[in-house]
């Protein structure tokens, strides 16, 4: 099952916007809550042989059971919803949106231990992800534009902690054509930690 199905990005994404959560979708994003907690505690774990092979079985099953469900990426929830828990993703941790304009969002998150690079600071990777995200989702605005990232810029100006609440600031500062260049600041508490700078191009009709 590949995750290319459709070639034209506008037609994909408009498809897949329009996506209503049920019981069923909310408890998918409790298992994805759950696989996120999972992953925190593999990376703080060195498990007895006897429990790495129970779990390495037990995945196994689990694998197995999911690849018998697999789907064409337009028909998968993953990557889908939106409103003030965000994507159903594992990408990023997760994002809560507390305000949306069209030209400024105030998000927030809190990353747990899998999201680690070393002595306590989150990935440097994973900062410019999150950007990519929150800035992507500042340049679909509140009109669902479909755009691609051209350049994002990441500065890493203090530690990015875990297991903080972190806050996100994007903003667009200018509009030309199909070009979006949107800013983004990433604070803890009142200590700046990154910031990042990037074009956003809105697709055309045909584009992937
Ligand atoms: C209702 C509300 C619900 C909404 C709910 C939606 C939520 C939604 C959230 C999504 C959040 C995730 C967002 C992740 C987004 C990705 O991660 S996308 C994946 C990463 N990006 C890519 O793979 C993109 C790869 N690159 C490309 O495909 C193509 O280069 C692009 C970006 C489509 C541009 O190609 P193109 O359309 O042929 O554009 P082109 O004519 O070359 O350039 C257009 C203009 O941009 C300029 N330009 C292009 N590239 C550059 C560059 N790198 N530097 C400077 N200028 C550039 C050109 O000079 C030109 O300028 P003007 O002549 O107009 O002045």
């Amino acid at each position: 099952m590949t995750s290319v199905d459709f070639v034209d990005a506008i037609a994909l994404a408009k498809h897949r916007q329009n996506f209503e959560e049920t019981e069923h979708t909310r408890a998918y994003r409790e298992m994805l809550a759950a696989v996120r907690g999972f992953q925190n505690a593999v990376v703080q774990a060195n498990p007895s042989p006897e429990q790495l092979e129970q779990m390495t079985t037990s995945l196994q099953q689990m694998q197995a059971m999911l690849e018998a469900q697999a789907l064409p990426e337009v028909e998968r929830w993953y990557g889908r919803g939106g409103g003030r828990d965000g994507k159903l993703q594992l990408v990023t941790p997760q994002l809560i949106f507390e305000e949306v304009e069209d030209d400024r969002i105030h998000a927030h998150t809190t990353a747990g231990e899998f999201y680690i690079g070393m002595n306590g600071a989150m990935h440097g990777g994973i900062v410019a992800t999150i950007f990519d995200a929150l800035l992507g989702r500042m340049a679909a605005g509140t009109q669902g534009r479909v755009c691609r990232t051209a350049y994002l810029t990441t500065e890493y100006k203090a530690i990015t902690p875990l297991n903080q609440r972190l806050d996100l600031v994007a903003k667009v500062e200018s509009v030309e054509r199909r070009k979006r260049f949107v800013t983004g600041q990433l604070w803890h508490g009142d200590t700046l930690c990154a910031t990042a700078d990037a074009l956003f191009i809105e697709m055309l009709p045909g584009q992937q």
